[in-house]
């Protein structure tokens, strides 16, 4: 795997339940991240979105064929290996699971300091910096009680990439969102991902996003059925 390759997945098969109700849920699945691309995974609910995301996030055990990411395979991993590989993610969920009770700036202070030891003024000014980057410098010390759902959201964005992950996977980063807010959020994503060379795998059911994809990948009933490639600027 050369090193602009970011994911490759081969021959993915995956399984929930055991005995009587297991069920298959990925079959087959093949696909590769390069460096700097942004690519959605689309597909009707319960197609298998979800759990090619958390596979290729760490986030659950691979149990048949080939997860290769950032170079090393997921497939046969240690604890302690995925989470390493973890740390070197960004991840942005529907729900923008922010702290309650922590202030917009300290909330993407957590997203640096989840990396080790990195003292407070430091954690504190890359924070500040990424919050500025997406255009919330006079909301820094706001709790999340008291910002819109797409200025949360773009906390969350901003606690996502502040430590310049590899990759960030999002699963339906926009689903409640209104349409303007949705568009913000996933622009800033898709710039500045390009700005970093990010690799950003994106779960949506969301055709708002689709024409900001520089490739569309259709999952249905567990396999990859369609995959489009679109120009982009
Ligand atoms: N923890 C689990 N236990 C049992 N079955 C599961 C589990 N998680 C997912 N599944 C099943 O695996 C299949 C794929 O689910 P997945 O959540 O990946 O789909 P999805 O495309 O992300 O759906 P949605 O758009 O509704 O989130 C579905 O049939 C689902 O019911």
């Amino acid at each position: 795997m050369d090193s602009e390759t970011i994911v490759d997945v081969r021959g993915l098969n995956h399984w929930f339940g055991s005995g009587d109700v297991r069920k298959q849920a990925l079959f087959d699945v093949n696909l590769m991240l390069k460096r700097g691309s942004f690519t959605v995974l689309m597909g009707p609910s319960g197609s298998g979105k979800t759990t090619v995301l958390t596979l290729v996030g760490c986030l659950r055990a691979v149990q048949d064929g080939s997860v290769r990411l950032l170079g090393s395979e997921l497939n046969g991993a240690s604890q302690a290996q995925l989470v390493s590989l973890r740390r070197r993610l960004g991840f942005i969920f529907q729900a923008h699971n922010l702290h309650e009770s922590l202030t917009a700036v300290q909330n993407v202070m957590m997203g640096v300091q989840v990396h080790g030891q990195v003292a407070d003024r430091v954690a504190q000014s890359a924070a500040e910096h990424a919050l500025g980057l997406v255009g919330l410098t006079d909301r820094t010390t706001y709790l999340p009680a008291n910002l819109s759902g797409g200025q949360k959201q773009r906390v969350a964005v901003a606690r996502a990439l502040v430590s310049s992950p590899a990759l960030v996977l999002a699963d339906e980063p926009t689903a409640a969102l209104d349409k303007d807010s949705a568009s913000e959020v996933v622009d800033l994503l898709k710039r500045l991902g390009k700005a970093r060379g990010t690799t950003t795998l994106l779960v949506t059911h969301d055709n708002r996003i689709l024409d900001r994809a520089d490739r569309i990948l259709t999952l249905e009933d567990g396999r990859i059925v369609k995959t489009e490639v679109r120009a982009q600027d």
